[in-house]
């Protein structure tokens, strides 16, 4: 039944007579947009074609190459081999994609339909070295500037935390030194692993030191469990970074912690880092490096969209490891954390 709420409906009706053919090269997604059209390509109509038939791209959006501009691409970075414990994020944005398959058009937390408002699109994985750390951060730094080309804007699924910092290095490219909001258990401002400097406990460390980031409007939120030392969190403020603890989280409330985030970014342009592990365990078990005492999934979507008002260029999503996950918990999080980073990308056009 067509529902004049939901924006698919305010398409052309389905007509059973006629159902979309995803192998159809004229209508991939089961689209019922008329060829030409120039409102956004949307997602397939899992009131025609079931959400589990066919490809899994991200909420079953068109691919990047079936359309000729995207405002936001979503692309996967799968890359574990900067990881201190448990590896498998390789896997992360595989998993992502298929929980994706349930994610509905319309938000009705920010009261957008975010792929009718822009152009979302799936730009596949960037496929890098495993065996080469380097080669991979640079790989990985190329391929987000060239996705970048024309406007477009990138949220990342990961891949370990390693991938940030090629990320930012994009992102500064395009912005200039940006605000980082950045959601994890841990600093990820250490120095380096048996002399590595690439790692995923090393990324905003070495983000600061190229000028990455303005160290004004910096954040660690869900920041929890054991240090190596007692210095680390003197040294990790030295570098210019706040501490918003889970337990702030917990004890100030999440609407006092989305006001304070406001007033740290302010109108810069910003990047939001999400490491799955900043939600405690039981909320997303699938990850390599858990700390108990995580925020959970409520809070984290419920401070992103606290979010809608600031300069959001780019995010991503990271540490998703589904070999330690149970029945999706993880990848269905990481998958409704990425559409609601969507969301807020569609309402925080930069100036
Ligand atoms: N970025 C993540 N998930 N973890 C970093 C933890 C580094 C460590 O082993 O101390
Ligand atoms: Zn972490
Ligand atoms: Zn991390």
């Amino acid at each position: 039944m067509a529902d004049p709420q939901d924006p698919q409906s305010l398409q052309d009706p389905p007509n059973p007579q006629d159902p979309p053919n995803p192998q159809d090269p004229q209508d991939p997604q089961g689209s019922r947009s008329p060829q030409g059209s120039r409102s956004p390509q949307g997602p397939v109509d899992s009131l025609r074609v079931p959400r589990y038939a066919g490809p899994a791209t991200f909420a079953r959006l068109p691919r990047l190459d079936q359309v000729s501009h995207a405002d936001i691409a979503i692309v996967g970075v799968p890359f574990d081999s900067g990881v201190s414990y448990r590896p498998g994020a390789r896997f992360g944005p595989t998993a992502v994609r298929e929980a994706s398959r349930l994610l509905r058009p319309y938000h009705p937390g920010l009261d957008v339909a975010p792929f009718a408002v822009a152009q979302v699109a799936d730009a596949g994985d960037i496929a890098c070295n495993p065996f080469n750390i380097d080669e991979a951060v640079e790989t990985i730094q190329d391929a987000a500037a060239s996705l970048m080309v024309g406007g477009t804007r990138l949220i990342t699924i990961g891949g370990d935390h390693t991938i940030a910092l090629p990320l930012l290095r994009a992102v500064a490219r395009e912005h200039g030194p940006v605000a980082l909001l950045h959601f994890d258990a841990h600093l990820d401002t250490w120095d380096t692993y048996f002399g590595a400097a690439y790692t995923h406990g090393t990324p905003f460390r070495r983000a600061v030191e190229e000028g990455l980031l303005d160290t004004e409007a910096l954040t660690h939120v869900g920041t929890r469990g054991s240090l190596y030392s007692k210095n680390d969190l003197p040294e990790d403020r030295r570098l210019g970074f706040g501490v918003i603890t889970s337990a702030d989280v917990m004890r100030r409330g999440v609407d006092e912690i989305i006001d304070a985030l406001h007033q740290r970014v302010g109108r810069r342009p910003l990047y939001i880092s999400i490491d799955i592990d900043v939600l405690d365990p039981a909320h997303a078990p699938g990850t390599g490096t858990p700390e108990a005492g995580g925020l959970t999934s409520r809070e984290l979507l419920e401070i992103l969209r606290g979010l809608a008002t600031t300069q959001l260029v780019a995010a991503d999503i990271v540490e998703v490891a589904p070999a330690y996950d149970h029945a999706e918990i993880t990848a269905i999080a990481a998958s409704h954390i990425t559409y609601d980073l969507t969301t807020l990308l569609t309402l925080t056009r930069p100036s």
